[in-house]
């Protein structure tokens, strides 16, 4: 059954059932008997983030917070790749009123799901660059395949990781790697992510990724959720205070920064080499 909202949700005893969104650049499947959500990204090739896209995640993580859902996994349809990180064509030679609404979203995504009352795992099933890296270091517990790389590359392509994405790191492995990750705009291979604390687990496949995610979720079944979501609140406010109060700040420095030539020539000599990559 297709449901443009979902929350007209009805929770039915076991089973599992799917919903998509209007656009299906997401879906959502509720496991009715531990009320835990599987969110799907779906945006081939590469779920890059582009405004639609993050306009359907954060409209889903609004209904499952409407819905008092028990959990949430965090996934990928295109096994491979988790997300490619944030559309390149959003801000490269930009229509400046799309480019505000893009980061706006991006900005409220991130509010969402970093701050979501329910426990959250990225079951991370591909690569997961840049904005990718961010929606896995926003949940709470992050499993990942083998051989596939993780970080926030940013300043390879000549741009700067804004501070909301840098505390999102820093909160999981320190400000000693953040520092040392960033700067270099280091991309971790799995083993290494799981070193350093990045991630949590490896899996092999997904039957195994997602039983090691619900093994997660299943820890909370005896935590009353009000406490548990108590402190996490408490635990991730200054993170989230920080970024709401600095909003308007960021999504300024997002557009002159991002409108400069010299990050619009970055960002073309980018996409090129991307381009030359899939077509070599
Ligand atoms: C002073 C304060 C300043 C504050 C603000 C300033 C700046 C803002 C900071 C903005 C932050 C941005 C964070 C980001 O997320 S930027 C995006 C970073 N992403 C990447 O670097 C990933 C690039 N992609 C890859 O590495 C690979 O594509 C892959 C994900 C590993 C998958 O590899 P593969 O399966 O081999 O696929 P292809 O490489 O062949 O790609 C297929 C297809 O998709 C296009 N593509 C890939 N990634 C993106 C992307 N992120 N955006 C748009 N398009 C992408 C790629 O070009 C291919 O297209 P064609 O088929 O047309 O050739």
């Amino acid at each position: 059954m297709a449901l443009r909202n979902l929350s007209k949700l009805k929770i039915h005893k076991f089973g599992i059932r799917q919903f998509s969104k209007e656009a299906n650049l997401v879906s959502v499947a509720v496991n009715d008997k531990t009320g835990v959500a599987t969110l799907n990204l779906q945006r081939p090739p590469v779920n890059s983030l582009n405004l639609e896209i993050l306009s359907e995640i954060s409209s889903t993580l609004t209904d499952l917070e409407k819905n008092k859902t028990r959990g949430l996994i965090l996934t990928s349809k295109n096994e491979g790749i988790f997300s490619a990180g944030l559309d390149i064509m959003e801000m490269y030679k930009p229509d400046v009123e799309r480019m505000k609404k893009f980061w706006t979203t991006l900005q409220d995504t991130w509010i969402k799901l970093y701050s979501c009352s329910f426990p959250s795992v990225a079951l991370i099933n591909g690569h997961a660059p840049a904005g990718g890296c961010l929606l896995a270091l926003s949940c709470e517990y992050r499993v990942m395949f083998k051989n596939c790389t993780i970080g926030l590359n940013e300043t390879q392509l000549g741009i700067v990781a804004p501070q909301w994405f840098i505390s999102s790191m820093r909160n999981v492995i320190g400000q000693r790697q953040t520092e040392s990750a960033l700067t270099q705009g280091r991309m971790f291979k799995t083993e290494e992510a799981l070193s350093i604390g990045m991630i949590d687990e490896v899996v092999e496949n997904n039957e195994e990724g997602v039983a090691r995610a619900a093994a997660f979720l299943k820890r909370f079944e005896r935590i009353p959720p009000m406490a548990r979501a108590m402190t996490k609140k408490y635990i991730r406010k200054e993170t989230i205070e920080n970024m709401v109060k600095n909003r308007e700040e960021d999504l300024k420095n997002f557009v002159t920064y991002g409108t400069q030539p010299a990050v619009q020539e970055y960002l073309g000599a980018y996409l090129q080499s991307l381009k030359k990559k899939s077509k070599a």
